[in-house]
């Protein structure tokens, strides 16, 4: 599903040139919700841009659905994006535009009909238990509120992959696991493939299949996750890379 070759990435900074991310190769299979842990700078937020590469990779290949995005000249990026959603932790919803606006964006950027586009406005809406705020504007809701209408934005497009930045580091726990629930659902339901950065091992815990852990831009690992139990406290562990 998501395959990166190889891939490097460095920054210019004023103290020169910095590596950011190292030699990671990765494999991320189909159906698959993958963590990604890692101390404060270890390059994880990086990894993920790279994989829809909002960030190009210095060097190393980048493949998604079986298309080598690396290689793609950018309109065909910007097509072969729509089979990507993204999600961040501070939302990254327009102010101006209400729920069902910012929802509409990307259906608009890929030119869906206004018809079609009201329908799926208000499918994604109700997937994500918002269909009763609609019309509100972002500055009338609440944090759980606002990363569900990033989560419907970012479903528009019936992506096959969702890549997910830190989702639920501004949430208290109440509304975080709600997310990871709704989460949880666009994996089971809609099967959808979900990247997930976090710092939160209770986040891997209670919904990853499989983990990767980054250190100074390398990856260092990759695990299976225990299978999530209600009220218990599961170990990642069980090496399999
Ligand atoms: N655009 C940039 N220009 C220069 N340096 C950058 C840029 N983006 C990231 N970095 C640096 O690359 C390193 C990795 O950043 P990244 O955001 O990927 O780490 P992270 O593991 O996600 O950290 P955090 O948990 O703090 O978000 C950091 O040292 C960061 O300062």
């Amino acid at each position: 599903m998501i395959k990166l070759h190889q891939v490097n990435k460095h920054y210019t900074t004023s103290s020169g040139l910095f590596h950011a991310v190292q030699s990671v190769s990765l494999q991320v299979e189909e159906g698959e919700i993958h963590g990604i842990i890692g101390a404060s700078g270890a390059g994880k937020s990086t990894l993920l841009r790279l994989m829809n590469v909002l960030e190009r990779p210095d060097e190393g290949n980048v493949v998604v659905n079986g298309e080598d995005l690396t290689r793609m000249p950018e309109k065909r990026l910007r097509e072969a994006r729509r089979s990507i959603g993204m999600i961040f932790q501070h939302y990254h919803l327009v102010h101006n535009r209400s729920v069902s606006g910012n929802v509409a964006m990307p259906l608009e950027l890929a030119g869906v009909a206004k018809k079609e586009r009201v329908e799926r406005v208000r499918e994604c809406l109700q997937f994500v238990g918002l269909a009763d705020k609609a019309e509100q504007y972002p500055a009338q809701l609440s944090g759980g509120q606002k990363q569900r209408v990033a989560i419907a934005r970012a479903l528009a497009n019936r992506p096959a992959v969702l890549l997910c930045d830190e989702p639920t580091s501004a949430l208290d726990p109440q509304t975080t696991a709600d997310i990871l629930g709704v989460l949880r659902e666009i994996n089971r339901e809609l099967g959808v493939t979900i990247v997930i950065v976090t710092h939160d091992m209770d986040v891997v815990r209670n919904i990853c299949t499989r983990v990767s852990e980054m250190r100074d831009g390398h990856l260092l690992s990759t695990k299976h996750v225990a299978a999530p139990m209600v009220g218990s406290t599961v170990e990642a562990g069980d090496a399999d890379e």
